[in-house]
């Protein structure tokens, strides 16, 4: 039984998305021509496909897990369902317009759309009841508007630099927040599937934390493990010192310069900070 897995073949997705796989152990493509990759050590095989198809195969059940955006898996409208965030790919959804014109989503009622999100979009009119006709774009859809196929446009955007050098402002709320996430079908228990879970969320957590080691007299020891209780709970080791222990805990990587500073203000000593290269929760 191999497990058959979804990756982005290229995009803003792509890079970050086998990266994420080979820090997890499995094998990824070295020629981005390979359109398929079997891992038989692992039990996987991997397809690499465009990120906005990847939603319909998973949710077909074709293909078992997969890792897309937020936004292009409602979009689609498959059945999948979201069973992980990422932490790579951000973006936000937004309506723009002509810097100036529009400020208020009322605005869009009567207005010409130009998007490659039409699904994302016409979920969002319908829920406000704005009445709006909505064209799809296979990209570049900010040009639209210069060239008079469109009002307004509904797009992703990361730095917003694009937006700018078209002249084009956002407006409204943001319609949708998004990231790479990992999908899979809802309804089943696919076999190899908790395992590929927990090995890339091991990815995820070594990102995230590191593990930091300190010293401290026993009497202290209280106020350190209020500061950093760690996952289960710090590990406490004897020292070859009368009165004081050993101390490992998981932090947060971020602000975790921060808690050192505050370790040692309650007494820590010999504060250390490692990285974890893998990890299971
Ligand atoms: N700067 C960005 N531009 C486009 N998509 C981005 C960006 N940053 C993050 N994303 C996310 O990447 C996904 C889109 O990936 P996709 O590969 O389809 O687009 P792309 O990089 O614009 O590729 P292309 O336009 O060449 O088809 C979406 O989930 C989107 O939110
Ligand atoms: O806010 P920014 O950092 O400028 O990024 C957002 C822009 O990037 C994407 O376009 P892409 O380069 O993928 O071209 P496309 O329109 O042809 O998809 C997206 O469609 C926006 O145009
Ligand atoms: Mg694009």
């Amino acid at each position: 039984m191999t497990l058959r897995i979804a990756v982005p073949n290229k995009g803003a997705l792509s890079v970050a998305a086998s990266e994420i796989l080979r820090e997890a152990g499995y094998r990824q493509r070295s020629d981005n021509k390979e359109l398929a990759l079997i891992d038989a050590e692992n039990g996987v095989e991997f397809f690499y496909l465009r990120p906005r198809d990847i939603a319909l195969y998973v949710g077909e059940g074709t293909l078992d897990v997969g890792i897309t955006g937020r936004d292009l898996l409602l979009d689609s409208g498959a059945t999948a369902t979201e069973v992980m965030q990422l932490g790579f790919g951000r973006s936000r959804f937004h309506f723009a317009g002509p810097a100036g014109e529009f400020t208020t989503l009322e605005q869009l009622s009567g207005k010409r759309i130009a998007t490659s999100y039409v699904g994302v979009v016409e979920a969002f009119l319908a829920a406000r009841g704005i009445d709006a006709s909505v064209t799809r774009l296979d990209g570049a859809v900010e040009t639209s508007i210069k060239l008079g196929v469109a009002d307004v446009i509904a797009d992703v955007v990361e730095t917003g630099s694009t937006l700018r050098a078209a002249g084009l402002a956002t407006f409204g709320e943001v319609i949708l927040d998004s990231e790479a996430v990992m999908i899979a079908r809802g309804d089943s228990d696919i076999e190899g599937f908790e395992i590929f879970r927990r090995r890339v969320e091991g990815v995820l957590v070594a990102r995230s934390f590191v593990m930091m080691d300190y010293d401290i007299e026993q009497t202290s020891l209280e106020r350190a493990a209020g500061l950093a209780p760690g996952l289960e709970g710090p590990t406490i080791s004897p020292l070859g010192k009368e009165g004081w222990v050993a101390v490992r805990v998981m932090v947060p990587r971020a602000g975790s310069q921060r808690l050192m500073d505050d370790l040692y203000e309650v007494g820590a000593r010999a504060i250390l900070l490692t990285d974890i290269h893998a990890c299971r929760l």
